[in-house]
């Protein structure tokens, strides 16, 4: 035996007790736009989730597609802004958003994982009742008058009810879920959700044992810019408080805590460039990224 296939086969064994922990559990992967990048990575990520279906583990993948709205929404000539990490959003662009979600990143995404030997299906969050959404209403203080003023993000939704009946179906059926976060609100208008809040609260209904959340820095950097391992739910409030976590990492963290609050056992940021990240935070001692803890 060759000392390659002997490595080979010590990985694998040292695989077995996180096999075990994991055997039938659903680990919900939020699949940020920024983490696909160019093509050869988005197979690998395709790869990795096929392996985790086959290694009896229910990944069940949310994904974002920030980068690949503004493309299409500069392609068409049609501006938007972003308060707070999220996109206003007015008629003209959750038309957009609808289009590239639900339709070409959610193709796409379902087809690395199927075409890596697993049966994956791409649907919305309006398929099957997934997730149903309200109108994001959020208050700030403003600076020149100091008085509470609602913030008004257009068709921006939160989820309101999320309903797993159809993913549980899915999974049952050994087929992997790839979920694009657009909402419909009772009402039947469509709404914006942020792919991490989509995420977060898709785990809590789901009772995942794990919510990785993969984006395209190497976790939650101090304000020197190195890598926190570990955080507190309290230490990431205070980040967000300083001002040290901004932009697109606001919703990230939000949604870690309120994942944790729902019940799920580990909430982790994951850089999604490095390969085989998913493989790496699950299956090895040492993990990678942040784990936000209680
Ligand atoms: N403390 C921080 N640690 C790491 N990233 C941060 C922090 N504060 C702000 N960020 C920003 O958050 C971004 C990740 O969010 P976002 O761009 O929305 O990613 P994704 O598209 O993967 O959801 C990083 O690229 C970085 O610019
Ligand atoms: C309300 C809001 O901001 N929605 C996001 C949805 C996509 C997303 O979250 O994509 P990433 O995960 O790649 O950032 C947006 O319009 O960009």
């Amino acid at each position: 035996m060759t000392d390659d296939a002997r490595n080979q086969m010590e990985i694998l064994a040292g695989a077995l007790p996180f096999l075990k922990r994991y055997d039938d559990q659903i680990i919900v992967v939020k699949y940020g736009g920024h983490a696909m990048g160019e093509e050869a990575a988005a197979a690998r990520f395709g790869r990795d989730m096929a392996l985790l279906e086959q290694m009896g583990v229910n990944p069940v993948v949310v994904h974002g597609g920030g980068p690949q709205i503004n493309a299409m929404l500069k392609r068409l000539n049609v501006q938007s802004t972003f308060v707070n990490g999220l996109r206003v959003t007015d008629a003209a662009v959750v038309d957009v958003v609808e289009m590239v979600l639900s339709g070409t990143v959610n193709k796409q995404v379902a087809d690395c994982i199927t075409r890596a030997g697993a049966i994956s299906v791409g649907i919305s969050g309006k398929d099957g009742g997934l997730i149903r959404a309200r109108k994001l209403t959020r208050t700030y203080r403003d600076p020149d008058s100091n008085i509470e003023k609602v913030l008004d993000l257009g068709f921006v939704g939160e989820p309101e009810h999320v309903d797993p009946q159809v993913l549980e179906l899915l999974i049952a059926a050994d087929i992997v879920p790839v979920v694009a976060p657009v909402g419909v609100g009772a009402d039947g208008q469509t709404y914006n959700i942020n792919a991490d809040t989509a995420a977060g609260a898709i785990a809590g209904a789901l009772n995942a044992s794990r919510l990785l959340m993969l984006t395209d820095v190497p976790g939650v950097l101090d304000a020197e810019k190195k890598l926190i391992p570990e955080m507190t739910v309290a230490e990431a409030r205070a980040g967000i408080a300083a001002g040290w976590i901004s932009g697109g990492m606001i919703p990230k963290i939000e949604t870690c805590i309120y994942a944790i609050e729902q019940g799920v056992k580990g909430a982790v940021i994951v850089d999604g460039r490095v390969p085989h990240a998913v493989l790496i935070e699950l299956f090895t001692d040492g993990g990678a990224g942040t784990l936000i803890r209680p």
